[in-house]
């Protein structure tokens, strides 16, 4: 049986809940469940704090889980990353007052404060800064405030938090995270650790792609595969009126109506657009 780590809280946990049920996996219907057997797909979910399922996968416990990269970076845990899994987004960031701090050298001497002093000792210690970090459990942006700290170093996402308190981000990012699937280098499971990477890249592809069909003059079929490329190649049919053919082809969801727009100036016409349910790449 495959061991999963499934965040119990925070930013991650509802995402992450969705995806597997969006991979076929039988998550919790309850908040108060900490592990869920699922025999038909041969894995146990359990139901851990983010921040300590590096440290579980790390150590074997579990062969493999859903966490922030961020987390896993700052947890120092031998867990290594398969896959970015296209939620939880954010980067890691230095902030202070504004006036106080413009570069990662002006954090020297000074106080920082952190949730993740694992990462934040390790970029100082990387750039030969040094600096007194102070380690909290949350609310850093207040440490100023407060005096226990002249510089926080924290997850932004949005920036409103920061704002709120009248911070400024300075320096360059730490970090860009957002939640990977980790492994156990050493598990004995690692053929169901592939199945899984499948399964969720089948989620992440069928959520980044729509399926895109259109009908095409023939001689312009290969100016038109061109801006519809598709991930290996283009299906490409033939009509019964023989001058036209019908192209399908993935495209990023991103970019659907800006190639809309450029196949019928081409001379694409029928242009309809699918969203993907699932996908096995
Ligand atoms: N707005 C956000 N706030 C915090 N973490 C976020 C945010 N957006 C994405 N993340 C990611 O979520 C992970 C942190 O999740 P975690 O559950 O530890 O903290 P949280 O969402 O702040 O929850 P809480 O503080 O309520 O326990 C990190 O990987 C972080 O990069
Ligand atoms: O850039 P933003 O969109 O404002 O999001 C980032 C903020 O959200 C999180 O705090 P959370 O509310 O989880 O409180 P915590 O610090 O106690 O974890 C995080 O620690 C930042 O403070
Ligand atoms: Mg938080």
């Amino acid at each position: 049986m495959l061991r999963i780590a499934v965040p119990n809280k925070g930013s991650l946990s509802e995402p992450a809940a969705a995806m597997l049920r969006e991979a076929g996996y039988r998550t919790r219907r309850d908040s108060k469940e900490l592990v869920v057997r699922d025999e038909a797909n041969g894995v146990e979910l359990f139901y851990l704090r983010p921040r300590d399922i590096a440290v579980y996968v790390g150590s074997g416990t579990v062969d493999c889980g859903v966490t922030g990269r961020d987390l896993l970076l700052d947890s120092g845990s031998a867990a290594t990353e398969v896959m970015e899994l296209g939620f939880g987004a954010s980067t890691f960031r230095y902030a202070a007052r504004p006036g106080t701090a413009s570069t990662l050298e002006d954090v020297a001497g000074h106080r920082v404060a952190t949730s993740y002093s694992g990462l934040v000792e390790k970029h100082l210690a990387d750039h030969g800064v040094s600096a007194q970090v102070v380690r909290l459990d949350g609310a850093v942006e207040t440490a100023i405030t407060l005096g226990v700290a002249d510089v926080i170093a924290d997850v932004v996402e949005t920036g409103a938090t920061l704002r709120g308190q009248g911070l400024e981000v300075f320096g360059d990012p730490i970090l860009r995270s957002q939640a990977v699937l980790v492994r156990d280098e050493t598990s004995t499971e690692l053929a169901a650790v592939e199945v899984l990477r499948r399964r969720l890249l089948g989620v992440v592809t069928a959520r980044e792609y729509v399926m895109l069909d259109y009908d095409c003059p023939a001689d312009l079929v290969d100016r038109a595969c061109a801006v519809t490329p598709g991930l290996e190649s283009p299906t490409v049919s033939p009509l019964q009126n023989r001058e036209w053919v019908a192209v399908r082809a993935m495209v990023p969801r991103g970019v659907t109506n800006a190639v809309m727009d450029e196949l019928y100036e081409l001379g694409a016409r029928a242009i309809l657009v699918t969203d993907i349910t699932a996908c096995r790449l």
